[in-house]
């Protein structure tokens, strides 16, 4: 029995975005949904009960850091990531290959697989699918990502051509090492660039191999957000409709309903966590900086239209003075406030969805948040 399934359950009628269900071993979430990046087994400065306080239901870690530090072998003598960590909902791990290449230098990719240096130590290390695929099974994550190569953007045909060729055959190994199909669900990564002719041959690869799901990667990596947009036009519908389609890397609000809009059903970025560290806050009426001195005798909620813990029981002029003196319970406010914020927003489109009124949920939004597209 797959530990992973996928159920189809409405299609909005204003636009292609979709409802759906996903059931792992650690519960079942509804989509489109958000999830927080863990990336070293705690996202950052939140408990795994405010996590579950908010509604988060799936978390993100990163194969490549928990190797490092502290190795899979002690997360696996824990009893797996959910006992390490204490968090009961869903696991998903990304499997090293975009970490080696956005934090590694001295990288040197082959067929067998990608040789780079610990951006930590210095020490020279390698990683193939079967070790990326051995890693993710030692951390027991429910849903475990296929070892590929996201190139740099923008990027020649000709390279991205090799590129997709050597992804698909690593996604193939990275089948062969699977062997926990009962236990953890297995995601294939659809590359190809901006390229339609390439995404069509990344995708119809992997879904020659039967994948649990399928993740768009190859964006959020500097193109603007119409090339995103573009390329989801045509790679999203080449997807089957019973999988989940999860878009890598993906987090701004007006990012996640263009996104659910073509048809994406997983999002996860480090966005929100990472701003609200240096003070950036995400609200109803657009960014807000809350360590700005004009916030220093503002005795209103971060937002007025959120009803979470933060917004209640705390002010502007409170955590401007908290993040102003470096305190960490001022950043444990802002996180917690964005993290609701994204994960009611997407409450807030699964409920447009069942409404078939997206499209309008869409300009409403974008109007009130600031976007500048009409
Ligand atoms: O193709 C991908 N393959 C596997 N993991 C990814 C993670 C990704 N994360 C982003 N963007 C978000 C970022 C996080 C840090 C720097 S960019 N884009 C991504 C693309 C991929
Ligand atoms: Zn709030």
């Amino acid at each position: 029995m797959q530990a992973i399934t996928y159920e189809l359950i409405k299609t909005c009628k204003q636009t292609g975005a979709r409802l759906g269900k996903v059931h792992t071993p650690h519960g079942t979430f509804e989509t489109p949904i958000f999830m927080p990046v863990g990336t070293l087994a705690t996202v950052k400065t939140m408990s795994p009960e405010e996590l579950e306080q908010m509604g988060a239901k799936i978390i993100l870690s990163n194969t490549y850091h928990l190797w490092l530090r502290p190795g899979e072998d002690i997360v696996e003598a824990a009893g797996g990531l959910h006992q390490f960590m204490n968090w009961n909902g869903a696991i998903l791990t990304d499997s090293g290959g975009f970490q080696v290449f956005s934090l590694s230098d001295l990288r040197e990719i082959e067929e067998e697989g990608v040789h780079f240096r610990n951006h930590i130590s210095g020490e020279k290390l390698f990683l193939s699918p079967e070790k990326a695929m051995h890693i993710q099974n030692s951390l027991g994550s429910d849903i475990m990502m296929a070892f590929d190569e996201c190139p740099p953007y923008p990027a020649e045909h000709a390279y991205m051509k090799r590129s997709v060729e050597r992804t698909s055959r690593w996604a193939e190994r990275c089948l062969e090492a699977h062997n926990r199909i009962d236990k953890q669900g297995l995601f294939g990564i659809v590359q190809g660039g901006e390229y339609e002719d390439l995404r069509r041959k990344s995708a119809k690869d992997l879904m020659s191999m039967d994948f649990a799901g399928y993740a768009v990667g190859g964006l959020s990596v500097g193109e603007p957000k119409d090339v995103m947009n573009k390329v989801l036009d045509f790679t999203t519908p080449l997807l089957p409709d019973n999988k989940p389609r999860y878009l890598m890397g993906v987090g701004s609000p007006d990012s996640l309903i263009d996104g659910a809009i073509r048809g994406i059903d997983m999002f996860d970025c480090v966005l929100p966590t990472r701003i609200a560290r240096n003070g950036t806050c995400m609200t109803s009426q657009g960014r807000l900086v809350v360590r700005n001195a004009k916030f220093s005798k503002d005795f209103s909620p971060i937002d007025p239209n959120c009803d979470c813990h933060v917004c209640k029981n705390y002010t502007r002029a409170y955590i401007r003075h908290l993040i102003k003196c470096n305190e960490t319970f001022g950043f444990r406010l802002t996180t917690y406030h964005n993290l609701y914020f994204l994960l009611k927003l997407m409450k807030q489109v699964r409920e447009a969805i069942i409404e078939d009124r997206l499209g309008d949920f869409r300009e409403k939004f974008f109007e009130e948040y600031g976007f500048n597209e009409p």
